[in-house]
C-alpha cells in the first residue's frame, strides 16, 4: 500500500460560453466539488451526497480514467487508494460538473506524484478531457477565464468577474453537453459570425474594465442559443425579457439548461425568471451565487477545518 498523508482537493464548479463567449469565456461559481483521498491497500470510490446520487458505476470511473493516465505519463504504476466524492454541482445541468471532476482528479494524481506537472500541463491535459477549455479553466485558475483552444494547444488569460449579483436558475431535468451539441449547425454565415464574434470581445472588455454596457451587450450570444431555444423551453422569453426585469443580461450556461443572469435588481430578476419557468411547467431552484476568485485548492486533511467541509450556499433557502 503507497503511504501518504490524506488530502482534500476542493474545485470551484463553473459556467462556461459566458454570454457570447461560446466555448471560451468561463467563470468560476462558489458550488464546490470536494475529492477526499486516503491510502488504502485496494482501489476505492465513495460518492457522497445528493448530487451525485445520478451518477453510475461506470460514470464514477471518470475519477480513476482521468488519474491513471497521469500515473503512466510520469512513469509510474497507478497505486490504491481510496477516494470520496461529493459534490454540490449538479451533474449534466451546465454549471461544470464534469470539468470539475477531471480538474480535481487532475490535481489530485499531480500531488500523488510529487507534483511534476506545471499548472499549464494540467490545464492543457484538462482541456483535451472536455473538450473545450472555459470550465475547466475556470474551475483550474478561479476568476474568469478567457481562453481558446485549437484542438493541439490551449491558451487562457485571467480576468475578475463583473461586479453585478448572479442568479443560476437550475431545471430538475439535466441535459447532457453532447445531446446539446448535436443541435449546432456546421457552418454560419459571414456576417452573422462577425456580429457574434464582435459581441464576445466586448464581453472580453466586460470582463476586463466591469463596464455595464459592453455586459449588457457581450451576453447576447449568436454561436449556440439560437439553435438550443428548443431544448429549454422558456429560454426565448428569458433572453428577450429579463432585461426589463432587473437583468443586465441573461444566458445559457454551459450547454444548459441552467440559465445565468448579471442583475442589478435582484428581486425582481428572480421573480421574474421563476414566473417564466413556472409558466412552461419547469421545475427550478433558483440560487443566488458569488464569483469565486481562486481555483482549485489542496489542504492536507487535517489541517481542513470540519466546518469549512461543504459551506453553505448564500441565497440556497430562499
Ligand atoms: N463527480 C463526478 N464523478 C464522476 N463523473 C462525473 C462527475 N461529475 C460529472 N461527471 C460525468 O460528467 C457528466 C456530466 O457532464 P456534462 O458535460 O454532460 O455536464 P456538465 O459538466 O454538468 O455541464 P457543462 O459541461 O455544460 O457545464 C455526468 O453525467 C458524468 O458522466
Ligand atoms: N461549451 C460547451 C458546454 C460547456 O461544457 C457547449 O456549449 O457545448
Amino acid at each position: 500500500m503507497r503511504e501518504f498523508e490524506p488530502f482534500e482537493v476542493k474545485v470551484p464548479g463553473s459556467t462556461a460560453n459566458l454570454g457570447s463567449g461560446f466555448d471560451s469565456i468561463g467563470l468560476a461559481l462558489n458550488r464546490f466539488l470536494y475529492l477526499r483521498v486516503e491510502p488504502s491497500d485496494e482501489l476505492q470510490f465513495h460518492a457522497v451526497g445528493n448530487e451525485l446520487a445520478r451518477l453510475n458505476q461506470s460514470e464514477e470511473n471518470l475519477i480513476f480514467r482521468v488519474m491513471e493516465p497521469l500515473f503512466h505519463q510520469a512513469g509510474k504504476s497507478f497505486s490504491s487508494m481510496r477516494i470520496e466524492v461529493e459534490s454540490e454541482i449538479p451533474l449534466a445541468r451546465g454549471l461544470g460538473s464534469s470539468a470539475s471532476a477531471i480538474v480535481g482528479s487532475l490535481m489530485a494524481a499531480n500531488h500523488l506524484l510529487d507534483n511534476p506537472f506545471s499548472k499549464d500541463e494540467l490545464f492543457q491535459l484538462a482541456t483535451k478531457w472536455e473538450g473545450h477549455p472555459d470550465n475547466v479553466g475556470a474551475s483550474l485558475y478561479g476568476g474568469v477565464v478567457i481562453a481558446s483552444w485549437d484542438g493541439e494547444k490551449a491558451h487562457c488569460v485571467k480576468a475578475q468577474a463583473p461586479p453585478f449579483p448572479i442568479l443560476v436558475a437550475i431545471p430538475d431535468t439535466s441535459l447532457a453537453t453532447s445531446r446539446a451539441r448535436e443541435v449546432l449547425p456546421d457552418h454560419m454565415e459571414h456576417a452573422d459570425a462577425v456580429l457574434a464574434s464582435s459581441r464576445a470581445n466586448l464581453l472580453t472588455a466586460a470582463m476586463l474594465t466591469g463596464d455595464r454596457e459592453a455586459l449588457r451587450v457581450g451576453m447576447q450570444d449568436r454561436f449556440h442559443q439560437p439553435y438550443r431555444l428548443s431544448l429549454i423551453p422558456g429560454l426565448e422569453e428569458l433572453i428577450s425579457e429579463a432585461p426589463n426585469q432587473g437583468a443586465i443580461g441573461v444566458a445559457l450556461s454551459g450547454a444548459g439548461p441552467t440559465v445565468i443572469a448579471f442583475t442589478e435588481d435582484e428581486e425582481k430578476t428572480f421573480h421574474y425568471m421563476e414566473s417564466v419557468f413556472r409558466k412552461n411547467s419547469t421545475s427550478v431552484r433558483i440560487l443566488r451565487l458569488d464569483s469565486c476568485s481562486e481555483g482549485v485548492t489542496l489542504h492536507l486533511t487535517k489541517d481542513v477545518a470540519p466546518s469549512k467541509v461543504v459551506g453553505k450556499i448564500k441565497g440556497e433557502n430562499r
